[in-house]
């Protein structure tokens, strides 16, 4: 192709049986657009001869969500194609396989990871993955140790921080995660039961002033190259495996801003039970699982990030006695003030979470909504006080009125 086209089910088949490095002619191709998410065309393309299959995605011009009305740069498809190389030559294994990638078509041609189960449904269903917390552990030290300026030279950290320059997505994410929430908004929306709440979120300026203070350390703090959208609905899993998807949104961002949208997204699931599962022991036991996940998150990150700023620092200053732990208290108070606005946007802000916007009742989707609310502003404002992964979780047991032993 020599000029963009978006594509729909004829034209992706078309376009993959022209690719000869992946199906033969005789190939008898099958394609369904299966995109779920706020902003591309997702094309799951099979033959079905030999059962091969691959998945095509499409950046549009616009984002899907809102459609023609919000136009949106092609450039996120490289960025995304680019960021899935270097994270699968730091992390073989953990994020689908790139076949090809088209500039022009803005398009991406990968693995197909169909036999696995996007994180968030299965959390939806209370699923446990027992490998999951030390997957992503390892898979977030080493994309961002090895990214960051103790593992490059830092003429190198410079040039990658300038290829994934990605200024149109980071300035969604600057509106729609630091900033809408906290004004009157055309873009914000809101269950009306929960309007109070919003009300007193957008009066209290001491809660503003921490958003602030975070948003400022998201539009600065080139530290590593984040993923930059590490939710629940960005990871694949099956019992055994883990894969990363989506990194459109990647940048030279604070490290703390990956871990903190990931714990966010395991606590909405957590709030979401609320309204999913009316079985209080059921509920619970579940819900301590998620905290004990997000412990587990943390240790296996903090282990692996230590070992790699032992063994794998380029750093000189990294020897220095203290610094090691001086830096992770920091990231640690991010990964808080971080899962704190995330939570608070996916309540109150233009992109909701599936988690709990499938709870049909309002009245107790505002009942898990309320609770994220509650947890996202205490996790902004005492992010000061921790110290520990810990201090997170038993924060969260006091807020959503559980014992310390669930
Ligand atoms: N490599 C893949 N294999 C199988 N399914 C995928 C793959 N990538 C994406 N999908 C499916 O497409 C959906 C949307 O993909 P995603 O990359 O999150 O799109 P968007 O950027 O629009 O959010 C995912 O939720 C998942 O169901
Ligand atoms: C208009 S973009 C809203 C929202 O969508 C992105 O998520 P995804 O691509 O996974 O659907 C991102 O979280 C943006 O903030």
């Amino acid at each position: 192709m020599l000029q963009y086209q978006a594509l729909n089910e004829y034209r992706a088949l078309i376009y993959a049986r022209k690719r000869r490095d992946l199906f033969v002619e005789q190939s008898q191709l099958v394609c369904r657009e299966i995109g779920d998410g706020n902003l591309n065309l997702v094309f799951h393309i099979a033959d079905q001869i030999t059962g091969k299959s691959i998945i095509m995605k499409q950046a549009l011009t616009y984002a899907r969500v809102v459609g023609e009305s919000w136009p949106l740069t092609l450039d996120r498809a490289r960025i995304e194609s680019q960021a899935l190389l270097i994270q699968h030559s730091i992390c073989p294994g953990f994020v689908p396989k790139v076949y090809h990638y088209d500039p022009i078509m803005a398009l991406t041609i990968m693995e197909d990871l169909s036999s696995y189960l996007v994180m968030r449904k299965g959390l939806a269903s209370r699923v446990q993955y027992p490998h999951f917390s030390r997957h992503i552990g390892r898979f977030l030290a080493r994309t961002l140790f090895l990214t960051s300026d103790f593992a490059l030279p830092s003429q190198e950290k410079k040039m990658r921080a300038a290829q994934f320059m990605n200024p149109e997505m980071c300035k969604i994410s600057e509106n729609l995660i630091f900033t809408d929430p906290y004004f009157d908004s055309e873009t914000n929306r809101f269950n009306l039961l929960i309007t109070d709440a919003v009300i007193k979120i957008r009066d209290n300026d001491q809660l503003k002033l921490e958003v602030a203070k975070l948003k400022e350390g998201f539009l600065t703090h080139a530290q590593a190259l984040i993923h930059g959208d590490f939710h629940t609905g960005s990871i694949m899993v099956t019992e055994e495996d883990t894969k990363v998807i989506d990194p459109e949104f990647s940048f030279y961002g604070p490290i703390g801003f990956d871990i903190g949208v990931l714990v966010a997204n395991v606590l909405l699931s957590f709030a979401s039970h609320e309204g999913h599962t009316p079985d209080s022991q059921e509920r619970t036991n579940y819900q301590a699982y998620l905290l004990s996940m997000i412990e587990e998150i943390w240790s296996c990150f903090e282990k692996e990030f230590r070992d790699l700023w032992e063994k794998e620092s380029k750093e000189q200053m990294t020897v220095i006695p203290g610094y090691v732990d001086d830096y992770l208290l920091q990231v640690l108070e991010d990964t808080a003030g971080y899962a704190g606005c995330e939570m608070m946007r996916r309540i109150i802000g233009l992109a909701h979470v599936p988690d709990l916007e499938s709870v049909e009742d309002p009245n107790l989707r505002a009942k898990g909504e309320q609770l994220a609310l509650s947890i996202g502003q205490q996790l902004v404002l005492e992010r000061w006080q921790v110290q520990g992964i810990n201090d997170i979780t038993s924060r969260v047991r006091q807020i959503a009125g559980l014992g310390m032993n669930q």
